[in-house]
């Protein structure tokens, strides 16, 4: 069997506030094979966004293992850390946070950049996934010249911009109306087959979770 790209094992995280401790994820043993598609869905305050910021390397404090593509992430140095955020994850969140000075494919050509590619392969790169995803006419747009739908669309092509090997996504069509919720989800969904990434992707949205290749459900800090 390939080796997983996510493993969490006894995955702890607690936060203390007015004195008191709230346990919020008390034990989470997560396992995301290449190329598959989990939902993770939980109601309001289940702890979603804390796991994937755990996973994401985005936030200490936690108590377990994890290991992503393989690597132990808690014995690594905090560069080494940031390479491997930056080498094999890519993130999409509720709200865009799109640059907003730099138009469509700008955006999708900077982590490019910041990983050395050229600036030809760069442009190539974001004018394609932009492309496959119906933008192929709003490249030179900004953020603020794009609708919601199109938005989330350039954030999904900057996750993808640096072929990583797992995506991250919290609520990524949480800030969209439904009917364009399904179908900027569904073109998520292909771009990240297509790419042969894996993706965990929070959702409180029972239908859209329906859509994944499995789902896992947070209930009282612990998987079900
Ligand atoms: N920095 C923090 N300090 C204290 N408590 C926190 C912190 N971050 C999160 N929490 C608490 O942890 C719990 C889980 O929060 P989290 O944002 O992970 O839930 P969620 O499932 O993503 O919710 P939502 O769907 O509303 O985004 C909440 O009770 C929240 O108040």
């Amino acid at each position: 069997m390939s080796e997983p790209v996510l493993q969490t094992i006894g995955l702890k995280r607690a936060f203390i506030q007015g004195g008191a401790t709230i346990h919020v994820l008390r034990g989470i043993d997560l396992t995301v094979a290449p190329g598959e598609i989990v939902g993770l869905l939980g109601p309001s305050g289940s702890g979603k966004s804390t796991l994937l910021q755990a996973v994401g390397l985005l936030e200490g404090g936690f108590e377990g293992s994890i290991r992503i593509a393989g690597i132990e992430v808690s014995k690594l140095e905090s560069h080494e850390r940031t390479v491997t955020r930056r080498d094999k994850l890519g993130f999409v969140y509720q709200f865009h946070h799109l640059l907003p000075d730099f138009d469509a494919i700008e955006n999708v050509e900077l982590p490019q950049l910041i990983q050395n590619a050229t600036f030809a392969d760069a442009r190539a790169r974001s004018e394609a996934l932009l492309t496959a995803l119906g933008l192929g006419a709003r490249l030179t747009h900004r953020p603020s010249q794009l609708s919601g739908g199109e938005q989330q669309r350039v954030a999904v092509a900057r996750a993808l911009a640096n072929r990583p090997t797992l995506v991250l996504a919290d609520e990524p069509t949480g800030n969209l109306d439904e009917k364009t919720a399904d179908v900027v989800l569904a073109e998520f969904l292909r771009l990240v087959r297509g790419e042969g990434a894996a993706a965990l992707i929070a959702t409180h949205n029972e239908r859209l979770a329906a859509k994944m290749d499995r789902v896992v459900r947070l209930h009282e800090g612990l998987l079900e």
